[in-house]
């Protein structure tokens, strides 16, 4: 039998076991996303991301959904793998700003560190892709701005946008209240979303507050989104809520993430947490 060293890992509260490809060999990772997922029979996560070696960056990132569907950039566990790298010395401990690469690119993250661990990391999330060819969404206009879409038979007015993965964000009165069990998959399986979607409901606070709630493509509601949140303050400012280059506090189930949207970048600030470290017979 097998064993996989693993270190399980939260970026407020989106949580997924990490998995180094250093010192372990490849493996079937999309099954194992679905096995080692599982809060009863598995370690319990929203997904696994592995922390690869790279020739481009300090390490390469790979994410998998709790379903086995790989995505393409995770905000949350982009701050853990920063964490994984630093805490573990696989860069120099002077080095406290690195480049992960991704399959949407390579992120530059500044690492705040405490007693030798990271506390949190700010990433330079590169600028919001909002051409819905890009995103993809099947939609005729140059950007898909407050737009009205029929899902599981009600209109919601929606902003898409990609920060490297698809985001379909719908501004509401009320977060607290939506049955996303219910109307999550409608979003997540629509038909104008060819790669699936990751859709955030979003209720406005104040100009530079919001409050958010997500089902993500391939995992469900998670308590956060780090690329939903980058997609949600963007939305905020597309539709006049907020101002771009203002600090945007976005609060998540899990807790808050800080967003600064540029007319060249999105900048997302957020803590990034290890919980245990063990090993799985696989
Ligand atoms: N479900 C997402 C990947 C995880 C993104 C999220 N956990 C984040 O923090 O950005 C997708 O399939 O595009």
């Amino acid at each position: 039998m097998k064993k996989l060293r693993f270190t399980k890992m939260h970026g407020i509260s989106n949580d997924y076991v990490y998995i180094s490809t250093f010192d372990q060999p490849e493996e079937d990772w999309e099954q194992l996303a679905i096995r080692l997922s599982d809060r009863r029979t598995g370690i319990g996560g929203d997904g696994i991301i592995l922390v690869c070696p790279s020739d481009v960056a300090d390490a390469k990132m790979r994410i998998f959904n709790a379903d086995g569907s790989e995505g393409k950039m995770c905000g949350n566990g982009i701050r853990c793998v920063g964490k994984f790298v630093y805490d573990k010395g696989l860069v120099p401990a002077e080095k406290t700003t690195i480049t992960i690469d991704t399959l949407s690119g390579i992120k530059t993250l500044e690492l705040t560190v405490k007693d030798g661990k990271v506390q949190s990391a700010r990433v330079d999330m590169e600028a919001a892709i909002l051409r819905p060819a890009d995103i993809p969404v099947r939609y005729d206009g140059d950007r898909m701005i407050d737009a009205p879409l029929e899902v599981d038979g009600r209109i919601w007015n929606v902003t898409a946008v990609s920060m490297g993965n698809p985001h379909c964000v719908t501004f509401v009165d009320d977060v607290d209240s939506l049955d996303l069990e219910k109307i999550g998959p409608h979003f997540e399986n629509h038909p104008i979303f060819p790669e699936r979607v990751n859709t955030e409901f979003v209720k406005v606070i104040d100009d530079h507050t919001l409050q958010m709630r997500v089902w993500e493509r391939g995992s469900g509601e998670t308590w956060a989104c780090g690329t939903g949140a980058c997609a949600t303050a963007v939305a905020a400012c597309l539709n006049g809520y907020c101002k771009k280059g203002d600090d945007i506090t976005v609060h998540l189930r899990g807790g808050d993430l800080v967003i600064r949207y540029t007319d060249d970048t999105v900048i997302m600030t957020g803590p990034a947490s290890t919980v245990f470290e063990g090993t799985v017979e696989i």
